[in-house]
């Protein structure tokens, strides 16, 4: 009833969504019974229709869709989402099930499309892809990143056993956002390191594994946060949520006032955030991940510790020495030992708990990289092919009031990424005319390479610089840092100081500040910090100390041959770029989708679209200018062979052959379908489609054609590889069933006119679940429990469905297994429950004859031979005979000699004793005939089945 009601609400939610759709939306066109529609693969792009001119005319459209909760737009392929700040995918296992395996221009614009669509050519092409979610902090790329997870842990095919995978993929997300998010100004839940994780899947399309690669963590908010904001989670969670007894061991106290590191911000409790709840689920994440005790032990040891290191205090001593303030003994030891001033031993104190939290995230990443390492393929020796999909999730362009060096990379990863998606998008698709030749007239955009080279470039961009002032001898601080970036790119057009700034722009810069002309807007960076960090130096003889320490995970983080190396360590900044190096070179590799998301207002508010802010996004993500290249190119194209090989059955010259080459075959081909001039382009080495309608009716006919030609299934067998027609026969029945399933989905049989969407959406889920919970074979009894409303065309699937597994166990059946159950058959209706022995004899064959050929010579006419001993009527003489039975008499029989006739006519009854004793007694006219034989069950039966008369049997006790 649950689950009917909830049906019929949802049936109501979607079908306004789907009115809505049908009505307002200019963007794409939608099918009638997009719900149904599958199997079109090969149409993966479509276009804008016209409306949207101009700036204005698409921020309305994007206003009037949020207005109706209609958060997701696609420009071409790319999907744009604006952030609602409430939850509107209330049933989202159903909204995924919808969208599984349908195109996306099916169905309206969503996160889980675009997922859909990179699974479902990743599966077709066996290639690798990544979805890039970019956007401004708070835009909502993490959740859209775990929708998209979730999507795939909800609608792949998965075992028992790779139900431990999809946990793991799931859960590792609480426990990373955990450690490495934090609450700042702009979101509650902001990541503060960047995350790109390979999701591994197996051919048939099951995740299998996944792999985490971390970027830079800002380490600083473990020891500062800014007004307003929080240190990471895991602090709070541990105090608010930790059992008592686990807090007293660590000796911290329920309440983070009390701690130097978390005070700062002056927030530690925030309504939005439920510390509490969040610690359970963490708790419980990292059982499925394969933590120990002692690892949880070690690493709630090492946050406790971080929390103590930061309540150390300092004071001067007359020698203007550091001395720890409280602690009576530490604090004489700490005066006659240390070296250090008062701020040089607050600096160590904040590098040794920055430098234990940071390596300790990174020993963590490993750590759960571990669990979801995919253990299945590589303890069978499984070696076939995996494929991956790439998520990746990193902490969006920032802006603050005061921006240090961790906004300086933050800002700089995402130029790299706008500039991978300016390179694969705009840049390629424009690109492609040219190289194919056709006419193209360029559409500008801003490409901000510019400004990844002003950070970036070798020798002269600005972290080359930034290392230079580290690493060279004598005195070098943050003041010499901005006069060199003065003097080496002073005149570039993307770089300002208050030296080199105009008049009016002079006084929003301070002396220690540069400013970056990015292309998400201008930032000020404050220079103060950036030496020490990019240096990142932690004292040697704490790294000793840290060395030697008895917590697992601190000695794992720092080890003693880091001591010993001679070389210098590579700075933040570079080792950042380097690993944004590789990053770019994994995504180039691999099949791209984009998800732009944009942030509606400063608030966190629901419902709030701020033209200006928006207005600003779509300005520099680029928008109008991907809109304007998708208006003024082609929606679809595809190389010359692959069209000609999909739509080949629409045109008598191409086929089941063309011989010639393809794009003569292709011209071939949409002259006859009857494609107008205006509709394409021909390149070089492809077909370029202006508009989708085009390929939509191309499609359509294809699909007509397919099923006139009965084409898949007969070119799969025509083609047939021998052993896949084996595994075909093996499955005969269940395709049947699912033919006929699909049969069910594609017609459209509503009960009444409102009902239409909840009626096809409860048949529809359903119907695709019980797709893939088919019995397998005639043993298998389980089936799926319908829906009330489908009751009766559950019953009569169910019903077909074990005809078709008996249909296809008795086709499986050879003619000598068939006697041998038949046989069976009557042995059971003569015995089973009656007398011992006879489960142990179900699984002996039965034999044609218990002699050997020679002796069977004498008895031509035998149907069925076995040694019996024959008793006297008093039971007292045992004799060895020999009993033989043939079509019409059984024969008693001793060395060739026939003793005794008993016509199967007079055969009155037979009784078999219950025990286990292997006697027998023949009732004929004439009187009784006591035999004993050590195939009683194999001997009776036959002579039922010859006599036919099965019905005379009866088990008595013996007399
Ligand atoms: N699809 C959504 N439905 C409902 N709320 C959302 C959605 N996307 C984002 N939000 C809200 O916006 C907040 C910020 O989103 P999210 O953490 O994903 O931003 P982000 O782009 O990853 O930011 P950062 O770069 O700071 O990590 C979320 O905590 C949530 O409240």
């Amino acid at each position: 009833v649950l689950i009917d009601v909830k049906l019929l609400t949802l049936g109501k939610v979607l079908k306004t969504h789907w009115y809505y759709l049908y009505q307002a939306d200019p963007f794409l066109r939608y099918r009638e019974g997009a719900l149904i529609a599958r199997d079109r693969v090969g149409v993966q792009d479509f276009v804008l229709l016209d409306s949207h001119t101009s700036e204005a005319a698409f921020l309305n459209n994007l206003r009037k869709r949020y207005q109706e909760n209609l958060i997701y737009t696609y420009i071409g392929t790319l999907l744009v989402s604006v952030n609602p700040y409430k939850e509107l995918d209330i049933y989202t296992v159903t909204q995924m099930q919808l969208y599984r395996g349908v195109n996306f221009f099916e169905l309206p614009p969503h996160l889980y499309a675009i997922a859909d669509n990179a699974y479902r050519v990743m599966c077709s092409e066996y290639n690798n892809h990544f979805i890039l979610i970019s956007g401004e902090s708070g835009a909502g790329k993490t959740e859209a990143s775990k929708k998209i997870l979730q999507y795939y842990a909800v609608t792949c095919p998965t075992t028992e056993q790779l139900q431990v995978v999809r946990d793991r993929l799931l859960l590792s997300n609480p426990v990373l956002e955990a450690f490495g998010n934090a609450k700042t100004l702009r979101n509650d839940n902001s990541s503060r390191f960047g995350k790109y994780m390979d999701i591994q899947f197996d051919f048939k399309g099951a995740p299998v594994g996944g792999h985490i690669l971390s970027y830079l963590i800002e380490k600083s908010r473990v020891v500062h946060q800014n007004h307003g904001e929080r240190n990471f989670h895991i602090f709070y969670q541990l105090l608010e949520g930790g059992e008592k007894d686990l807090l007293c061991w660590l000796g911290l106290e329920r309440n983070p006032q009390k701690y130097a590191y978390l005070v700062q911000g002056r927030c530690a409790k925030v309504f939005s955030i439920n510390d509490k709840n969040d610690w359970k689920i963490v708790r419980k994440a990292f059982s499925i991940i394969d933590f120990t005790e002692k690892d949880l032990e070690h690493l709630f040891g090492i946050v406790a510790s971080v929390l103590h290191l930061g309540n150390i205090q300092f004071e001067e001593d007359s020698n203007g020495h550091a001395i720890i303030r409280n602690g009576t003994q530490i604090k004489w030891i700490s005066k006659v030992l240390s070296p250090l001033n008062v701020d040089l031993a607050f600096y160590a104190r904040d590098a040794v708990a920055k430098a234990i939290y940071g390596r300790t995230f990174t020993w963590l990443v490993n750590k759960i990289n571990g669990s979801l390492a995919n253990k299945v393929g590589s303890l069978s020796g499984d070696s076939t092919r995996k494929t991956v999909i790439g998520l990746l999730d990193i902490y969006g362009f920032e802006v603050l009031d005061t921006n240090s060096f961790e906004q300086f990379c933050i800002n700089y990863c995402n130029e790299k990424l706008q500039q991978l998606l300016i390179e694969m998008t705009l840049k390629a698709e424009q690109e492609e005319y040219e190289m194919e030749g056709i006419e193209w007239e360029p559409i500008p955009y801003f490409n901000n390479k510019i400004i990844c080279d002003l950070v970036e470039q070798k020798h002269k961009g600005i972290i080359s610089i930034l290392d230079e002032e580290c690493l060279r001898p004598g005195e070098a601080t943050d003041l010499s840092f901005l006069e060199k970036l003065e003097e080496k790119v002073g005149d570039h057009a993307h770089f300002v100081t208050r030296k080199l700034a105009d008049q009016k722009t002079r006084k929003s810069i301070d002396w220690v500040d540069f400013r970056l002309l990015h292309y998400a807007g201008e930032v000020t960076y404050c220079a103060v910090g950036f030496l020490e960090k990019n240096n990142d130096l932690l004292y040697r003889n704490l790294k000793e100390v840290l060395c030697n320490s008895k917590n697992g995970i601190v000695r794992d983080c720092f080890l003693l041959s880091e001591l010993d190396s001679r070389r210098r360590p590579e700075t933040v900044a570079t080792q950042f770029k380097n690993s944004l190096m590789s990053l770019i070179e994994i995504l180039m590799s691999k099949e791209p989708s984009y998800i732009r998301c944009i942030k509606p207002n400063e608030n966190k508010e629901p419902g709030k679209f701020d033209d200006c802010l928006i207005r600003h996004q779509v300005k520099y993500l680029g928008l109008m200018e991907h809109l304007r290249v998708r208006r003024a190119g082609f929606a679809y194209r595809r190389k010359y062979e692959h069209f000609l090989r999909r739509y080949k059955s629409l045109c008598p010259a191409t086929w089941p052959h063309w011989h010639g080459p393809a794009a003569e075959g292709v011209e071939r081909l949409i002259k006859h379908i009857g494609y107008k001039p205006e509709e394409y382009k021909l390149g070089r080495t492809k077909i370029f489609i202006r508009f989708p309608k085009t390929l939509f009716a191309t499609e359509d006919a294809f699909e007509i054609r397919k099923h006139l030609l009965g084409m898949i299934p007969l070119e799969a067998c025509w083609r047939g590889v021998l052993a896949r027609k084996e595994a075909k026969k093996r499955t005969w029945a269940v395709q049947i069933i699912r033919k006929f399933i699909q049969g069910f989905i594609n017609r459209k049989k509503p009960l009444c006119p409102e009902n239409v969407e909840f009626v096809r959406l409860v048949q529809y889920k359903y119907l695709m679940k019980l797709r893939d919970h088919i019995p397998r074979n005639v043993l298998d009894k389980s089936w799926l429990q319908p829906p009330s409303i489908l009751e009766e065309i559950s019953e009569m699937l169910q019903k077909m469905c074990i005809r078709n597994l008996v249909r296809k166990y008795c086709r499986g059946v050879t003619p000598e297994r068939k006697v041998q159950l038949q046989q069976k058959a009557v042995t059971s209706a003569i015995f089973r429950g009656k007398k011992e022995g006879y489960q142990q004899s179900i699984n002996l064959p039965f034999a044609d004859t218990r002699l050997s050929e020679e002796v069977l010579i004498l008895a031509p006419y035998s149907q069925y031979a076995t040694p019996v001993v024959k008793y006297d009527r008093n039971g007292f003489k045992a004799r060895e005979r020999l009993l033989v039975l043939t079509q019409s008499s059984a024969y008693v029989v001793e060395m060739a000699k026939i003793k005794q006739k008993i016509d199967y006519a007079t055969l009155k009854g037979n009784s078999a004793n219950p025990s286990g004793a292997a006697s027998d007694a023949w009732s004929v006219q004439g009187g009784d005939v006591i035999l004993q034989c050590e195939h009683i069950f194999e001997m009776v039966t036959k002579l039922c089945m010859l006599a036919n008369k099965q019905n005379l049997v009866k088990v008595v006790k013996g007399r």
